[in-house]
């Protein structure tokens, strides 16, 4: 496994207590289904997986009916009623969290539901060296200034970024700096009231995907995201007489088994890396280190349905894998019905989604000597069809 520093501990505050009156309709669009499922599903239950702890969302005090049932079955979200504006959400967001004192807290819209984890550790890692840090955007088109229908002057497109969220903060600086505020209309976002008090806001690299849906158009453009992505997964590891031997969840009767921090099932390692691959969501290793001393003896399917839910949170479901494991002993063969059957059912998958391959190397390496096992595996995932939120 490659191995990662776990996040720092975090907060989090949702704002959704928006109108959503560019987009129109009934309902306010965080409520709308977007690739599946609630449009605030989405990024509570990214920052839900990275650890956000407490995870508050904001909701307008009209709309808390639709939030629970939006968030229903995401344990520990606290769900606070907001204000007229973004901002005022935010402070009531921030107020909520005041006895908790969290040492830093992402503040995000509802409105950007595709969150990855790897925005989420840029700005936390920015965090200790500056008290804020925000995910931006170059400007690529040039700039004009519109004066009533007429060009009247230009922007200087080099130096100005395209801001996103999450912002990132030390807690008690934007919980100060939200109660000091004294702007005559509200700031554009958070980072800009944490200016105001002064504090230093550092530049993180945002990503594409975190688009803010504004228009109603939004709901159905493509966005950036392929129908469909591919991803890849390699572990190895070594074989030791006295430990278990677990492949593909199976636990196989043999005379060594895999050492390893956890179960060291090295099939369901690959499978898990290849999902992770494909949504871009780092590897194993990010997300269960193994200097962590929860993940000692873990069972792997618990790592592989963790990354599942990660690509379902970016609106994939798995389409089909393709494994190899590569051993002299044990012989595979009378073991890959089990070895299917456990994977497709850790994957909610048909067995038919699921391929299962051995080889040797031809008794050359360190698989040839039966010092370790090797697995490699390929993932196909597949957007998610815009169902009914369920
Ligand atoms: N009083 C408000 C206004 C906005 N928001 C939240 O702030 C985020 C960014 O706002 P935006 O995308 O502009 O949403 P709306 O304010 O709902 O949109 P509109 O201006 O079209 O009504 C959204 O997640 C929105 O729900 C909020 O919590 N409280
Ligand atoms: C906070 C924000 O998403 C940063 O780009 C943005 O300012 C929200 O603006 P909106 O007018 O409330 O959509």
């Amino acid at each position: 496994m490659v191995s990662a520093a776990p996040l720092p501990p975090f907060a989090a505050i949702v704002v959704a207590a928006g109108k959503g009156l560019r987009v129109g309709g009934d309902t306010p669009k965080q409520f709308r289904n977007w690739r599946g499922k609630a449009l605030i599903r989405h990024s509570v239950e990214a920052l839900n997986a990275a650890g956000a702890d407490p995870l508050v969302a904001v909701i307008a005090a009209d709309a808390q009916d639709h939030a629970k049932a939006a968030l229903a079955g995401i344990s520990g979200v606290i769900f606070i009623t907001g204000g007229a504006t973004r901002q005022d959400s935010v402070r009531c967001g921030l107020e909520a969290l005041a006895d908790a004192k969290p040492q830093s807290v992402l503040i995000h819209d509802a409105a950007r539901p595709d969150l990855p984890h790897t925005v989420i550790e840029r700005l936390l890692t920015a965090l200790s060296e500056h008290p804020g840090a925000i995910p931006v955007l170059p400007v690529v088109d040039s700039l004009a200034v519109d004066n009533g229908g007429v060009m009247s002057g230009k922007a200087e497109r080099e130096t100005l970024r395209r801001v996103q969220t999450p912002q990132a903060f030390r807690f008690d600086a934007i919980l100060a700096a939200h109660r000091a505020w004294q702007g005559v209309t509200d700031a554009g976002d958070d980072a800009q009231v944490l200016m105001a008090s002064n504090g230093s806001v550092a530049l993180a690299q945002g990503d594409e995907r975190l688009k803010k849906i504004t228009f109603a158009e939004d709901f159905a453009a493509p966005m950036t995201a392929p129908a469909f992505r591919i991803g890849q997964g390699f572990d190895v590891h070594r074989l030791e007489p006295g430990e278990e031997l677990w492949l593909g969840g199976v636990q196989i009767p043999h005379d060594k088994g895999l050492a390893g921090h956890s179960d060291a099932d090295v099939a369901l390692h690959a499978i898990t890396d290849a999902v992770l691959g494909a949504v871009g969501e780092g590897d194993i290793g990010t997300h269960f280190p193994p200097s962590d001393p929860q993940w000692r003896g873990a069972r792997s399917g618990q790592f592989l349905q963790h990354a599942i839910g990660l690509a379902r949170a970016a609106g994939y479901a798995i389409a089909n894998i393709d494994l190899t494991l590569i051993c002299e002993e044990p012989k595979i063969g009378p073991h890959r019905p089990a070895m299917r059957a456990e994977v497709a059912r850790l994957m909610g998958l048909s067995e038919n989604a699921v391929s299962i391959k051995a080889t040797t190397t031809e008794k050359l390496g360190f698989t040839g000597r039966g010092e370790g096992i090797a697995a490699q595996a390929i993932v196909c995932v597949m957007l998610a069809s815009e169902g009914p939120t369920s």
